[in-house]
């Protein structure tokens, strides 16, 4: 290892005295200008974890859906997976080192890990359209460089994107090319071909609105349409040309405030969609003539495709088995659908995607999604050749056509990780062939009024929860006190659970109306903030 190289270009990336941060839900994220010296180390990791799995790794700069004044960094693994946990607390660990520590800190890693440092490393960066990204994705270049590792600079791609090209590159390209390009022609190949038969969707409205939330979406979208088949109409709105990235927009702000984006007129009935800030989660909405608002998120995303899916398997007849796999933030109308009505085995993780992918990799398919929009599909490698080979060589008609169908969602579906414009072609694919209107679908179930809150408390950690976050052990009392408010409530739960990504405890609640489901969440939070240490104004009545 190359220690004076390393001292050389940590020495140009110094980390503020007394800060400490964590390898969370989602990697670092934080104020933009604290992350220097954490990017620089990332790059550092990177090649380790690269000698290591003697494959490409990548490195995304991003903060998703944060403010725009935020930024973020993670690891993707060798098949476009999250970072294995233990790396995160190495991640952790050289976050948090002082300079003179660095050395020794990565001489441990190898050697726990027996990382050959003669082996070549190859290092895949992108990053997002945040004003601080590219600086900071700099400065990730100067870690890998410091140690000897090779790298490609994709420069602004979605999440996704990266993740994909990472999957591509490391199975020599049996997954795809490694470009952009290569991605839009996949997507655009597999969309045209599964939406052929299709005429559109039931409301004979060909077309979708698109909120970009100010992000990279937008960008990418620009350049992808015109590999597009002429049967998918869309228009972006929140393109970035005008507004601040993810502000009072994009598909974390609508899922969480449950109403429209700023700068997108919502005309009666019309599909729209938004995206985040970094294109990997997606919810759809419409209002109807009422000028009532109607969200349809992962959880109403994941009982479509489920319900697609597991049709075109009766009609294969292939004994493949399908789960859904889902976190406690799911709406309990979709757990109770999809368990009762599809018959198909639900799932609960905790939050974040790394557990739900884990989870779905049990399953010969496994779709997961968060109820915020983020999740995907997988196919096992044996499910996937059964349903190629049947696509090919079955002799009877509707099984061969329903096994093309099914061949060509594995090609649409982004399989490395939720994927806001690979969903949405999904989506609009099955909406086509299905003939169903955005009011159709959202008719399926009926979601329990539900409120998401946050608490400011001095140290979240001490809540500590079991039972996929469901439940708190500490503080001592909370629990028993969210179980007695739940009771005086119908058809309601309640859970909190300390954030990976922002400071603060999260409150859930939902029950028989919205109101209830409101005033649960308000009850709840109180109580975080009397016996988890609450700081700062206490809570208020929701309306
Ligand atoms: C309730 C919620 O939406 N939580 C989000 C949010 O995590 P928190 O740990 O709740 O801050 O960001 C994660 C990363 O994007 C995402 O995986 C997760 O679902
Ligand atoms: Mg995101």
């Amino acid at each position: 290892m190359d220690f004076e190289a390393v001292a050389k270009y940590s020495a140009l990336h110094l980390k503020p005295a007394g800060l400490t941060l964590q390898y969370g839900t989602a990697g670092f994220r934080t104020k933009a200008g604290h992350l220097d010296h954490i990017m620089y180390r990332m790059g550092l990791l990177a090649v380790l974890r690269s000698m290591k799995t003697k494959s490409t790794i990548g490195v995304m700069v991003t903060a998703s859906h944060n403010p725009e004044e935020d930024n973020g960094v993670k690891l993707v693994d060798p098949l476009g997976e999250m970072l294995t946990s233990a790396w995160e607390e190495y991640a952790t660990c050289l976050a948090n080192a002082d300079e003179q520590e660095i050395q020794s800190i990565l001489t441990e890693i190898c050697q726990k890990e027996v990382v050959n440092l003669h082996l070549h490393a190859s290092v895949f960066i992108g990053r997002d359209t945040r004003p601080s990204s590219e600086k900071l994705s700099q400065s990730v270049i100067d870690g890998v460089c410091a140690l000897g590792g090779q790298y490609h600079d994709y420069g602004l791609v979605t999440t996704p994107q990266l993740h994909y090209m990472v999957c591509c590159q490391n199975t020599q390209e049996h997954y795809g090319k490694a470009t952009v390009e290569g991605y839009y022609q996949k997507l655009s190949k597999a969309f045209g071909e599964l939406t052929k038969q299709a005429c559109s969707s039931g409301d004979g409205q060909r077309y979708l609105k698109i909120d970009c939330a100010n992000g990279i979406g937008a960008l990418k979208l620009k350049e992808m349409e015109h590999y597009f088949p002429k049967n998918l109409l869309i228009h972006l709105y929140n393109d970035g040309t005008k507004e601040k990235l993810n502000h009072l927009c994009g598909a974390d702000f609508v899922k969480v405030h449950q109403k429209p984006p700023l700068g997108l007129d919502l005309k009666p009935n019309e599909r729209c969609c938004s995206f985040d800030g970094d294109a990997d989660r997606i919810v759809y909405y419409y209002n109807d003539t009422a000028g009532h608002f109607h969200l349809l998120d992962g959880d109403k995303i994941a009982t479509l495709i489920s319900t697609f899916i597991k049709e075109l398997l009766i009609k294969i007849g292939q004994s493949l088995k399908m789960a859904v796999v889902q976190t406690a933030y799911a709406n309990g109308s979709s757990t109770r659908y999809l368990e009762e009505t599809m018959k198909v085995p639900v799932h609960c993780t905790k939050t974040g995607v790394k557990h739900l992918h884990h989870k779905a990799q049990e399953f010969d398919i496994g779709v997961y999604f968060e109820a915020n929009g983020h999740g995907t599909v997988l196919f096992t490698n044996a499910a996937e050749e059964k349903i190629r080979h049947m696509a090919k060589e079955e002799k009877d008609n509707q099984k061969r056509e329903a096994a093309k169908r099914l061949e060509n969602t594995i090609d649409l579906i982004n399989q490395t990780v939720g994927d806001a414009i690979s969903d949405m072609l999904v989506i609009e694919a099955i909406l086509a062939l299905k003939g169903l209107t955005v009011q159709q679908w959202d008719a399926i179930y009926a979601d329990l009024p539900n409120r998401q809150l946050k608490v400011k408390v001095a140290d979240r950690r001490v809540i500590d929860t079991t039972d996929a976050e469901r439940r708190a052990v500490t503080p001592s009392g909370l629990q028993e006190k969210i179980d007695e408010l739940v009771k005086t409530y119908r058809l309601s739960r309640a859970f909190v659970r300390p954030s990976g990504t922002e400071d603060v405890v999260r409150v859930y609640a939902e029950a028989d109306t919205q109101e209830n489901a409101d005033s649960l969440a308000y009850e709840v939070s109180l109580a975080v903030y009397h016996l988890a240490g609450g700081i700062g104004e206490p809570p208020q009545p929701v309306f």
